[in-house]
């Protein structure tokens, strides 16, 4: 399995402001730059912090993208997944609908009808942890399933958690020209945060796009 994390942060390192809005942080060449990314992908992840807070969609958005796909014996669009220990994500969210495959991860907390909910709605379940998601489990799961190339798509809680289970091959950041500041704005690894063991990181491209700068990391581990 390949983990890529991809994310859009401003310049002073936020995701979104502390409305926890979605905030176009990319250029056009950039979201387009995601778009291919995704359409390389087997799965696109998020955590229900960012279902709840932007209700994406997760789809590739170039048809000539998903004509590639289909032609390569492929879905369309990649599958997508949620980590959401509890089963918060709403029946009538964007992910549910039919355009892709959709895998909720949830521990053994999530609350059986939240999960029934779900599961008619179509998503694939997989229970691992008690209280929280077990990343290691779930995503052990989902190789199992024959998703093999990951694509993690935020938000900072999730990605945090990540690299704290060693999940994290590569972490792809386009460093955009705002700056939204808030010292309750999600930035790009929340949760705990390290204090010591950090996680290591070899650059391996900058690229300039848009109005902003693409770093492209190897991950080393802890
Ligand atoms: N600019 C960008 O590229 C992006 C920006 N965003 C922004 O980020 C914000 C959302 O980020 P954030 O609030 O951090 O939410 P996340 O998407 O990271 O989701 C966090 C939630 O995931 C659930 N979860 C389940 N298991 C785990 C685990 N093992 N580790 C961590 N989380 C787990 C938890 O909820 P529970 O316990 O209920 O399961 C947790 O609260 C939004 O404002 C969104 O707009 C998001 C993505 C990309
Ligand atoms: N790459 C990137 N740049 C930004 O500026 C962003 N705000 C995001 N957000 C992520 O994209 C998801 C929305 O996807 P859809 O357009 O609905 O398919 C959003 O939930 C964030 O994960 N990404």
């Amino acid at each position: 399995m390949h983990v890529v994390v991809n994310a859009a942060t401003s310049a002073d390192g936020k995701l979104s402001s502390r409305r926890r809005e979605q905030i176009a942080i990319s250029g056009e060449a950039d979201f387009e730059r995601v778009d291919r990314l995704r359409a390389d992908s087997d799965a696109v992840v998020v955590g229900a912090g960012t279902v709840l807070a932007d209700d994406p969609h997760l789809t590739v958005k170039d048809a000539d993208l998903r004509d590639q796909r289909v032609e390569d014996g492929e879905a369309a669009n990649p599958v997508r997944v949620v980590v959401d220990s509890k089963a918060r994500t709403p029946v009538d969210a964007e992910i549910l609908d039919d355009a892709a495959e959709t895998y909720v991860c949830v521990s053994e907390a999530a609350p059986v009808d939240r999960r029934m909910d779900l599961a008619n709605r179509g998503a694939e379940l997989v229970t691992a942890g008690d209280d929280r998601v077990d990343l290691l489990r779930a995503f052990a799961a989902l190789q199992e399933a024959g998703l093999e190339r990951l694509m993690v798509e935020g938000g900072g809680e999730l990605i945090f958690s990540l690299f704290e289970d060693g999940l994290v091959d590569e972490l792809r950041v386009f460093v955009g020209p705002k700056v939204i500041g808030g010292r309750d704005a999600p930035t790009l690894a929340d949760g705990e945060g390290f204090v010591e063991d950090f996680p290591t990181l070899e650059l391996e491209s900058v690229e300039r796009l848009d109005d902003g700068v693409l770093l492209t990391w190897q991950a080393g581990g802890r």
